[in-house]
């Protein structure tokens, strides 16, 4: 198809777009794309003005009054409430706080901690964000379980007697590739292994369904497409069942059952409260609840539906614009297969990245060869997709390829 049909039918798109004004509620300018936001989602501008208010009046005036008065103690339950639609999960059951790695270890540990005594494995997706591999082999030398390794594909078929727990990547962060949830949490149900799940990748970017799912425990960082901000907290969703049984690795006070007691022992409080460690980190936390604003009206569906299409577009225009072979597209072609980003393999790469971003077009680079396109239904539109895929192919055009072998 031709560049000027291409322009056309994006702004057609955009025209016909019910999220199209949504952009507006954002710190961003016509002079990028931002397509990076499956890594740091952008600024929702109202924030400023909130973290204003934070610092200026409930730190600056209230002071201690604060964590009362301005509901800074109940805080990570309350943004969990509004995260959990998010996540298809019904009220308590999701806290937020501390960073994805460690909640990836509390809900490891807690995992098999659940898990019937005799079954030492645990299944770690082979194509994790390192992170989550890290901590999974230390909370197995920790509990004395040890880490199988295994592709999200083969989950299914690994899962054994032996398996107490299964951590797996719902969207791959360098391909976009969309596991099974709904299968795999099945298959290791039906082994009587725990399922848990990490959704960085996929909260707020496609309906996740939590609950519906029977998923057992999960976490998720906020700062994608939650646009929480950098190094907002993350969070872990513990299902209800679980809630009584859940035995954190991390029982620091935040999550006992009268913190101010200041008693000597330790006693669990009961729900999501259980999932929290210490002092929360207020800023960041009320950062992340000013910038949860943004979904007010807004479905996952509708989100999911416009990711589809972006990146469906992107994939047509890059084929249109770009010399067939020049880049080799990572991301499944099945919407069933796919999140909410596209990458693009090329063997100049890093060169490639370096001067899209220099003409505007932000995505990012995974080493050695990987070019990341990220879709933020919110805030990126049809016209941007076409823009950024036209730009790559004039960049691949000048930029020279290394020779191959
Ligand atoms: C799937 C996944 N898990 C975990 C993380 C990171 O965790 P943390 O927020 O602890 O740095 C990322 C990205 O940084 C990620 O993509
Ligand atoms: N968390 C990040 C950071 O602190 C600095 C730079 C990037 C990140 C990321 O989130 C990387 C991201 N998880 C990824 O998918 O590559």
């Amino acid at each position: 198809m031709s560049e000027t049909r291409l322009r056309e039918r994006a702004a057609e798109r955009d025209a016909a777009d019910e999220l199209a004004k949504r952009r507006e509620l954002f710190a961003l300018d016509d002079s990028t794309v931002y397509l990076d936001g499956n890594s740091l989602g952008a600024l929702p501008r109202h924030v400023q003005d909130r973290m204003a208010d934070v610092v200026g009046r409930q730190w600056g005036e209230l002071r201690i009054r604060s964590w009362d008065e301005s509901g800074w103690w109940t805080a990570p339950e309350r943004i969990g409430e509004r995260i959990a639609p998010l996540v298809g999960a019904a009220p308590g059951q999701v806290v937020v706080g501390d960073s994805t790695s460690v909640n990836v270890f509390k809900a490891v540990v807690a995992a098999v901690r659940m898990a019937p005594a005799d079954r030492d494995e645990i299944l770690v997706d082979a194509t994790t964000f390192p992170t989550d591999g890290y901590i999974a082999e230390s909370a197995a030398r920790l509990t004395g379980h040890r880490t199988v390794v295994v592709d999200p594909a083969d989950v299914s078929d690994a899962v054994g007697p032996r398996t107490a727990a299964a951590l797996v990547n719902h969207v791959d962060y360098r391909t976009g590739r969309l596991h099974d949830l709904p299968g795999i949490t099945a298959a290791l149900h039906a082994q009587g292994a725990l399922a848990v799940w990490d959704l960085c990748h996929s909260a707020g970017a496609l309906p996740v369904g939590l609950d519906e799912h029977g998923v057992d425990l999960a976490v998720g960082c906020t700062y994608k497409y939650l646009n929480g901000g950098p190094g907002s907290p993350a969070y872990l969703y513990v299902a209800e069942r679980h809630q009584g049984r859940f035995d954190s690795p991390l029982p620091g006070w935040n999550s006992h059952a009268d913190p101010f007691g200041m008693t000597r022992g330790y006693r669990p409080a009961e729900g999501a409260v259980r999932g929290r460690v210490g002092t929360p980190d207020i800023l960041s936390m009320l950062a992340l609840e000013a910038a949860l604003d943004v979904w007010d009206g807004v479905t996952v569906e509708a989100v999911r539906a416009k990711s589809l299409a972006l990146t469906d577009f992107f994939l047509e225009c890059v084929e249109a614009y770009v010399p067939r072979g020049r880049v080799v597209s990572l991301t499944p072609a099945a919407h069933a297969e796919r999140g909410s980003q596209v990458a693009l393999a090329c063997p100049d790469a890093p060169a490639v990245m370096e001067a899209l971003i220099a003409r505007g077009v932000v995505g990012d680079l995974r080493r050695p060869d990987v070019l990341r396109f990220g879709f933020t239904p919110l805030y990126v539109g049809f016209a941007d997709t076409e823009r950024a895929a036209r730009v790559l192919a004039d960049v691949l055009a000048g930029v020279n390829s290394p020779p191959s072998g």
